[in-house]
């Protein structure tokens, strides 16, 4: 299958590694200097400290019309707007399929006006680093969860999940608003968490004190979230934080290069609901405002 991807960024060069194996592929990047990079050195994969350096096809998003027959969306929630508008404007993509791959769920709301056939969410369980232009580190091994949004052609989406890529499962959700509510949990608790302390995800489940902050704020959005299977859902927050242990969460990745965070899209959308539901979230309101005030002090890019 042709699979285009959107964004040359830590999930935008992991997916490139892996699809390619399979697909062509062609990362849609937006800087010149990493389009120049890419095409003249490749793309350096790394884990477990090794590193393979591979060719890969790049182009930049200006030249995107939609040819392919999926086109992956694997940037940041704030930074899709200027992208859905290019779509819009171009009119392109009205017979292919897109698949949303960002944390939260605040970008659901503009998926209603983009003009596709098939709209695919999805939520990424992996930890990945870019650390250069071309050079990204998978630190945490997970899984790609797929559900349909809109459309009704599955046939992209069982074909993904088909073909297997070692190390790189993807699998197939009935109910996207329950897959997308599931991550939303696992980056409400982690990722502000790990943004406001500077640590890595490990840190949150070895060190006592944060352990206990981890569980208190996990016992309060669940509550506001009206999570019914409490336990069970605190234990796939515990593993993805587990597997991801050297990762430094895609929040605190973003406070370190000074760029704004997810956070409306994740706590904003906890606060949101709090609001409405009449519920006091005091942890979520607290960590909040402490990445805003990060975000605020540090400047944004
Ligand atoms: N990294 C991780 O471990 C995980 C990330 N996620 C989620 O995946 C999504 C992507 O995150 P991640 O890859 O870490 O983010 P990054 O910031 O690493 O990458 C985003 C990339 O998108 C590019 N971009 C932005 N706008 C455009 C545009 N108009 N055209 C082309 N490219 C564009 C940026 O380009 P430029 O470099 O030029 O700014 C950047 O390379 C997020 O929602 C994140 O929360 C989920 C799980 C884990
Ligand atoms: C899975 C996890 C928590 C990995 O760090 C993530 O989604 C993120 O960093 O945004």
């Amino acid at each position: 299958m042709k699979i285009g991807i959107i964004g040359g960024g830590s999930i935008g060069l992991l997916l490139a590694h892996y699809l390619k194996k399979h697909h062509q592929v062609c990362v849609y990047v937006r800087s010149k200097r990493q389009l120049d990079v890419l095409e003249a050195e490749g793309l350096i994969f790394e884990k477990d400290k090794n590193c393979i350096k591979e060719a890969i096809n790049v182009s930049l998003f200006s030249k995107w019309n939609g040819e392919e027959e999926l086109t992956i969306l694997a940037v940041k929630q704030y930074q899709l707007p200027p992208i859905l508008e290019k779509m819009a404007a171009s009119n392109t993509n009205v017979g292919g399929s897109l698949l949303f791959l960002q944390n939260g769920m605040g970008h659901l709301k503009w998926l209603e006006g983009v003009n596709a056939k098939n709209i695919f969410v999805g939520t990424v369980e992996h930890g990945a680093n870019k650390v250069a232009v071309n050079h990204v580190i998978h630190t945490g091994e997970g899984l790609i969860k797929l559900a349909l949004y809109r459309g009704d052609n599955l046939t992209i989406l069982t074909d993904m999940v088909k073909i297997p890529v070692e190390n790189f499962p993807f699998i197939f959700e009935e109910d996207y608003q329950e897959m997308l509510l599931n991550k939303l949990i696992v980056n409400a608790v982690i990722n502000p968490l790990t943004a406001a302390l500077n640590v890595n995800n490990g840190m949150l489940l070895e060190n006592p004190h944060y352990y206990y902050i981890f569980k208190e704020i996990f016992n309060e959005i669940s509550s506001v979230l009206s999570i019914v299977d409490k336990e069970n859902t605190f234990y796939y927050v515990e593993n993805i934080c587990r597997k991801t242990s050297l990762n430094r969460s895609s929040m605190l990745k973003d406070l370190d290069e000074n760029r704004p965070t997810e956070i409306d899209a994740i706590l904003g959308y906890v606060i949101e609901k709090a609001r409405e539901g009449q519920m006091n979230a005091p942890f979520s309101e607290s960590f909040y405002h402490l990445i805003k005030g990060k975000e605020y002090g540090e400047g944004r890019k």
